[in-house]
């Protein structure tokens, strides 16, 4: 009888480092064969825990992950290894044992419900837009007001009742009327397009009439920026966004000394970004996704999200969950300050920070998803174009 496939059930999650001796042998020779392999709980050669790929590794077409999904399989570049992933059950109970944790939960429609964010989003009958919040938002410089202009929209489509963008006064002229729902406050930058650290006063008295700031796109570096984003971080007793540029300046300012926050935090780094944040490389940091972002956020006393393929949001109090809607149509400049936006319009209706990240990530995927699928190649997809889709 001919051979039409292959299972691999030769390494499970107790194993450390790369397959070695028959083992590797093995691997490579199936993996040559060309046939279609199903991978028992995880692909051989694959970090259970993070989703790293030793060499060899099995390249799976199926993996049936036993009674748990395994994290592993759920962050790059390990998913791709473990190819359609099944959980099934194989008699050992569904619940943990006591005192054991799960090492994230996957952010499904139910698992939002169960958080207490409503992905349908649904509006009170008698609902008006003070019902929904105010986003503020800090952002835009010269070169970069479109980053400041995606997050804004972002926010009200995310349906925050108003939104205004606080932005250096130069690039008002040309941003009039280009989004007639939102509101702009020019700051006051001497005519040169960019931040000043006094300008810091003028976002926090802003901030007196509003429910979110949001901090970052199109920012820019400027002279004394860590005095104003300090002012900003000390300053707002309103939820935080902070992104982009924003958090290259708090990775450069030695963040870490100053004081915790009282108000919600939410951090919303790339992989780059985090690298900055934390020391470590930008690899270093995609090697362990969910233990880097546990740890940020506990160290820190912040809701962290980790973004790329399988963003990841980490809760202060340890709890983590992985993202898994998206698309790569979404590898585009301006989709991330596009997550700001919508993580603050969240926020500002009320949200907390562990919900507003968890269901932003979650929408902004979707939205991205339908995007992609009305282009006749997601390659050509442009931020505006999930806008337009959320
Ligand atoms: N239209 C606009 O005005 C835009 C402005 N932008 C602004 O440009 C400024 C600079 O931000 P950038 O993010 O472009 O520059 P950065 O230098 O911060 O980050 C880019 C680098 O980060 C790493 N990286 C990012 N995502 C990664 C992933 N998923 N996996 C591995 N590595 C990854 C890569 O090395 C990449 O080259 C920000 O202020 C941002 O808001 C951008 O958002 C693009 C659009
Ligand atoms: N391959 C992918 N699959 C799913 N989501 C992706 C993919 N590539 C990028 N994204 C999402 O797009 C966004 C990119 O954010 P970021 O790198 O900050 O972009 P920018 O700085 O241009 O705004 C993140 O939310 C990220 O999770």
């Amino acid at each position: 009888m001919p051979v039409t496939g292959l299972v691999d059930a030769l390494l499970g999650t107790g194993t450390t480092g790369a397959p070695r001796g028959v083992y590797a042998s093995l691997i490579r020779e199936a993996n040559a064969s060309g046939l279609p392999i199903v991978a028992a709980d995880l692909p051989s050669g694959l970090d259970a825990d993070t989703g790293a790929v030793h060499d060899p590794c099995i390249r799976a077409r199926v993996t049936v992950s036993l009674a748990f999904l395994k994290a592993g399989l759920t962050q790059y570049p390990g998913a791709r290894a473990a190819g359609d992933v099944v959980v099934r059950y194989i008699g050992i109970p569904r619940t943990l044992p006591p005192g054991m944790k799960p090492a994230g939960t996957v952010l499904t429609e139910a698992a939002l419900s169960e958080l207490g964010a409503d992905p349908g989003r649904r509006r009170e009958p008698d609902g008006h837009k003070g019902t929904y919040g105010h986003v503020l938002l800090a952002a835009g410089s010269l070169p970069m007001s479109g980053a400041g202009l995606l997050a804004a929209k972002a926010a009200l489509r995310a349906g925050c009742g108003l939104a205004t963008w606080a932005l250096p006064a130069a690039l008002l002229p040309p941003l009039l009327g280009a989004v007639p729902e939102l509101m702009l406050a020019p700051v006051a930058d001497g005519g040169s397009g960019a931040w000043n650290p006094a300008a810091a006063n003028e976002v926090l008295r802003l901030l007196e009439a509003r429910d979110v700031l949001a901090v970052g796109p199109g920012l820019g570096r400027f002279p004394g920026e860590g005095a104003y984003l300090r002012a900003l971080w000390e300053g707002a007793a309103r939820p935080l966004v902070v992104d982009a540029d924003a958090l290259n300046i708090l990775a450069a300012s030695g963040f870490a000394a100053w004081p915790r926050r009282e108000a919600a935090t939410v951090l919303t780094p790339h992989p780059g970004e985090m690298a900055r944040l934390t020391g470590l490389t930008t690899a270093e940091v995609q090697r362990d996704r969910l233990g880097v972002a546990r740890g940020f956020a506990a160290e820190h006393g912040v809701t962290l999200v980790l973004k790329g393929a399988r963003t990841i949001v980490a809760a202060p109090d340890g709890r983590v969950f992985v993202n898994v809607t998206g698309h790569p149509g979404m590898a585009t400049g301006g989709t991330g300050d596009c997550l700001t936006g919508i993580i603050a319009g969240l926020l500002a209706q009320g949200l907390d920070a562990v919900q507003a990240a968890a269901l932003g990530v979650y929408l902004h995927g979707r939205a991205g998803e339908r995007a992609a699928a009305l282009r006749a190649n997601p390659a050509s997809m442009l931020t505006g174009d999930i806008l337009d889709a959320l």
